[in-house]
């Protein structure tokens, strides 16, 4: 039976890269329609896990669902938008251009195509910018552009690999406003990040370390569980909790 509330829910997901365990027996609900943060230290398992989403990751067990699928199925190709860390558009084109290539590869027809082209574009403030080659553009101008090659299908789920990397305050602003319009829109957005002043722009939190799942929470509930002033102090007091030795081990000493 296909849950409408959940976008994404991972069972005992286990992963091996280079012959090592990177995720080892991780749980994971990602509710719809929300902005989920997923963020962790560089190494924690991020783009592993969103891999494993979206059906790229090689040795991958356990179970995940997404969208009421098996992830990677068929049927979800054009349901899923995956934005990796590297930009995916040609820098040898204009924005117009990759996304018609894009529009191309979701399988739209002519003037659907170039709809979802116009709709595209405008989701991402790039109005003025059609003509443009992409590699001319700059930093937060190129992030809008694979934002808006991952949107072209429609995605009923985003999945962003830290879209906002690399990004000054107010461009890393602009788009998580951007994420929470698409958002409002009904889209799910699963979005990684190991800028912890980020997890207050989310609607939950994930946070990762040793490919673990150190809390499955809300920015307000991170605060006030832990007594911390912001959410990187937050995400240390968990580690600390986590790595303090118990009662009855102290006790034994
Ligand atoms: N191709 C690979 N071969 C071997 N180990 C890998 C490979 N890719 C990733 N790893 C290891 O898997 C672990 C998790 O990596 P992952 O890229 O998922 O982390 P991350 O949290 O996304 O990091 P970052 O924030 O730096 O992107 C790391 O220890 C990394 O060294």
């Amino acid at each position: 039976m296909v849950n409408n509330d959940v976008a994404v829910r991972v069972r005992g997901l286990r992963v091996e890269r280079g012959g090592r365990p990177v995720i080892d027996g991780l749980d994971v609900v990602v509710p719809a329609g929300q902005v989920v943060g997923l963020l962790g230290p560089s190494g924690s398992g991020k783009t592993t896990l969103l891999r494993a989403v979206v059906g790229v990751q090689a040795a991958v067990t356990g179970d995940v669902t997404v969208l009421g699928e098996p992830a990677g199925a068929a049927g979800l190709r054009h349901r899923v938008g995956y934005v990796t860390q590297a930009a995916s558009v040609y820098t040898d084109l204009t924005v117009v251009q990759n996304l018609r290539y894009f529009a191309r590869l979701a399988g739209l027809p002519g003037a659907g195509a170039e709809a979802a082209v116009r709709r595209a574009v405008e989701a991402v403030d790039l109005g003025g910018h059609e003509k443009q080659r992409v590699g001319t553009l700059s930093g937060g101008e190129l992030s809008r552009v694979s934002l808006a090659a991952a949107l072209v299908g429609d995605p009923e789920l985003l999945v962003l690999d830290e879209p906002t990397v690399g990004l000054d305050p107010v461009l890393r602003r602009d788009l998580w406003n951007m994420f929470r319009r698409l958002a409002a829109d009904g889209r799910t957005l699963l979005v990684s990040s190991h800028v912890m002043d980020e997890a207050t722009r989310c609607d939950r939190l994930l946070l990762l370390r040793e490919g673990t799942l150190l809390a499955d929470t809300t920015p307000s509930e991170l605060l006030e569980s832990t007594g911390a002033p912001d959410a990187e102090r937050a995400f240390l007091t968990l580690i600390e909790q986590r790595e303090a030795p118990t009662t009855s081990e102290e006790g034994t000493r």
